[in-house]
C-alpha cells in the first residue's frame, strides 16, 4: 500500500460504526504502508467519528513511529495486528470489531475452532470447494493480549487457518486481506457467516 490508508481506515470504521460492529470505542483497524509499518486506531478513540490525527503508526516490532497528537497510544490489541502482519507478510490490512454474532458463536464450541456452514460466502474468504469444511480459529480471551497474541503467532505457524479470520472468545473477530478494500469485504462476510450460524441455530439446522 503505497498511499496514506488513513481515509480508507475512517471510512471503514464509520461504517462498521453504524452497523453495530464498532460500538463506542471498541474495535480497532490498521494498514501497513510500503516500509512495512503500519497506521493503527490510537486506543480509546470513538470510532463513529476517527479524523487522520487518531491514529498512530507503528513499527512491526511495535515500536512507535509517528503520532499526529502527543497523547495518542496505539490501540491496546497491536500486538494482536503485529502477530498477523508477522505471520502474513502479504497482509496490508487488519480489521478488529466486536459484532453482537461474533460474540455469540464462540459460545456454540468448546474447543478451539468454530465449524462454518458449507455457504456459498465462503468463496470471499478464499474457500473454493463443494460442500467445503471449514473452521475459524478461536482465541481464549486472555486479559493480557500480548499473550493472545503469541498463541495466534504459535498456532498459525504451526497450521495456517484455513479463512483470513480468528475470534477471540466473547470479544470479535480480526480479520485480514492484502489491501483494506478487501479487509473491509472480509469483515462483511465473516459476519454475514456469524449472522447466519446465529439464525440457522434458531431452525434447528445442523452443519
Ligand atoms: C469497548 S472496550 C474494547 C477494548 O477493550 C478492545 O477490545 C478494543 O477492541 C478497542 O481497544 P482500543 O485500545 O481502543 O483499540
Ligand atoms: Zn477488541
Amino acid at each position: 500500500m503505497n498511499t496514506d490508508p488513513r481515509e480508507s481506515l475512517i471510512e471503514a470504521s464509520r461504517q462498521f460504526y453504524q452497523l453495530g460492529w464498532m460500538a463506542g470505542t471498541a474495535g480497532n483497524l490498521s494498514a501497513r504502508v510500503e516500509d512495512g509499518s503500519f497506521w493503527i486506531t490510537a486506543s480509546g478513540k470513538q470510532k463513529g467519528k476517527l479524523a487522520a490525527d487518531d491514529f498512530v503508526r507503528v513499527s512491526l516490532t511495535g515500536e512507535l513511529l509517528e503520532t499526529p497528537k502527543p497523547e495518542n497510544k496505539p490501540s491496546a490489541e497491536t500486538s494482536i495486528h503485529q502477530a498477523i502482519y508477522s505471520c502474513f507478510p502479504d497482509a496490508k490490512a487488519c480489521y478488529h470489531v466486536h459484532s453482537v454474532e461474533a460474540k455469540l458463536v464462540t459460545n456454540f464450541v468448546e474447543g478451539d475452532q468454530l465449524p462454518l456452514p458449507p455457504i456459498e460466502m465462503l468463496k470471499g474468504l478464499g474457500v473454493w470447494e463443494e460442500n467445503p469444511q471449514v473452521f475459524m480459529p478461536v482465541f481464549k480471551n486472555h486479559l493480557q493480549v500480548p499473550k493472545i497474541a503469541k498463541e495466534i503467532s504459535d498456532r498459525f505457524h504451526q497450521e495456517p487457518p484455513q479463512v483470513p479470520a480468528l475470534l477471540i472468545r466473547n470479544h470479535g473477530v480480526t480479520v485480514w486481506a492484502n489491501s483494506a478494500a478487501e479487509a473491509e469485504n472480509h469483515v462483511e462476510l465473516a459476519e454475514y457467516i456469524f449472522r447466519y450460524i446465529v439464525a440457522a441455530r434458531q431452525v434447528g439446522i445442523k452443519f
